[in-house]
């Protein structure tokens, strides 16, 4: 039988976006009234966008006030960021990816100046 438990202790920080991947793809097919993930896969698309627009809205908002702000300001945007990294890895796993999707994507864009990407288009 699968163990679809999220590990008892933190991964550590270079595996825990292959973790989270992990237990975010067990959680389609949890019970909503269990699980945070499985009730956001339960209501859809627009919900985890939703989310997804709330935290890139309050990320911003904190980015604001920690700019010049002090370290519990600093720990405000990090909370928010990673509340926003958090849906968006929700989002990738309700349409099929997963962050390695988008780690390859940015190696792939490594050496690249973004300006002159913007000039080959
Ligand atoms: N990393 C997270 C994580 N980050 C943020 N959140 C949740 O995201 C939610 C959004 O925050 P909000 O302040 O917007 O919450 P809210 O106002 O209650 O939400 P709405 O009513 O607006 O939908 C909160 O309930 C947070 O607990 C997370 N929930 C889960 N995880 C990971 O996902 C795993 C599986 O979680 P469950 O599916 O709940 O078991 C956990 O073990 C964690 O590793």
């Amino acid at each position: 039988m699968t163990n679809t438990a999220p590990p008892n202790t933190s991964p550590a920080t270079d595996t825990v976006l292959e973790t989270l991947a992990d237990v975010l793809k067990q959680r389609r097919h949890a019970a909503p009234e269990d699980s945070y993930v499985a009730s956001l896969h339960h209501k859809g698309l627009n919900k985890i966008l939703e989310k997804v627009g709330e935290e890139a809205t309050e990320t911003l908002l904190a980015a604001k006030d920690a700019d010049g702000g002090d370290e519990t300001k600093h720990q405000a945007l990090i909370a928010e960021t990673a509340d926003l990294w958090f849906h968006t890895l929700v989002m990738l796993s309700h349409l099929g990816m997963d962050h390695q999707d988008v780690l390859d994507e940015l190696a792939r864009r490594f050496g690249v100046s973004g300006h002159d990407e913007k000039a080959a288009r």
